[in-house]
C-alpha cells in the first residue's frame, strides 16, 4: 500500500488529513492520541462527581499502540520508526511518559524530540505523538502478500 490513508478501523483523524503517508519508503504518520475509534480516550476516567482523573501512562502506551497499528497497516512496526516528535501538555508529565516510553524504546530507537505546547485538541489529552519511519517497499509488499493470502 502507498500514498495516504485513512485507516477505517481506527479512531477518525479529527480533520481532513490521513494517519498515514508513503512517500518511496518512509512512512510518515500524523499525530497521534490516545482516542479509541469510539472517540473515548485511554487514560482519562470521570467520576460521577465530575472529577477527570487523567493517566499519562496508560496516555502513552495508548499512543505508541496506536501508532503501531497504523505502521501495521503499512506493512511497518514499531522498530522502523527513525523519528518521533511528542507532544506534552504539561513537562510534569515526562517522568511518567519517559518511564513508559523507555519499555518500548532504547537508544536504538528512534531519534525523539519532545515538547511541551499549550493545548492538543482535546481537553483530555496529555501526549500526542508523530513520527517517521523507514518501511523498504520489500518489507511493504511482504506484508501485502501475507494479508492478500490470508
Ligand atoms: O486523533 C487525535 O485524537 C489527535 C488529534 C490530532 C489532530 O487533530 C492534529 O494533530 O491535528
Amino acid at each position: 500500500m502507498s500514498g495516504a490513508q485513512v485507516i477505517e478501523k481506527l479512531a477518525k483523524p479529527r480533520g481532513k488529513f490521513p494517519h498515514v503517508k508513503v512517500v518511496g519508503d518512509f512512512v510518515y504518520v500524523s499525530g497521534t492520541s490516545s482516542r479509541r475509534p469510539d472517540n473515548t480516550f485511554v487514560g482519562v476516567e470521570v467520576d460521577e462527581m465530575g472529577t477527570t482523573a487523567l493517566d499519562i501512562r496508560a496516555q502513552t502506551r495508548a499512543v505508541i499502540e496506536n501508532i503501531a497499528a497504523i505502521l501495521a497497516e503499512v506493512g511497518g512496526e514499531l522498530s522502523d520508526l527513525v523519528q518521533v516528535t511528542s507532544y506534552l501538555v504539561s513537562m510534569n508529565d515526562f517522568g511518567g511518559y519517559n518511564e513508559v516510553y523507555a519499555e518500548l524504546f532504547d537508544e536504538n530507537g528512534p531519534t525523539r524530540t519532545t515538547v511541551a505546547v499549550h493545548q492538543l485538541p482535546h481537553p483530555h489529552l496529555l501526549i500526542e505523538i508523530s513520527g517517521v519511519a523507514y518501511v523498504p517497499a520489500s518489507k511493504r509488499s511482504a506484508s501485502e502478500d501475507t494479508e492478500n493470502a490470508s
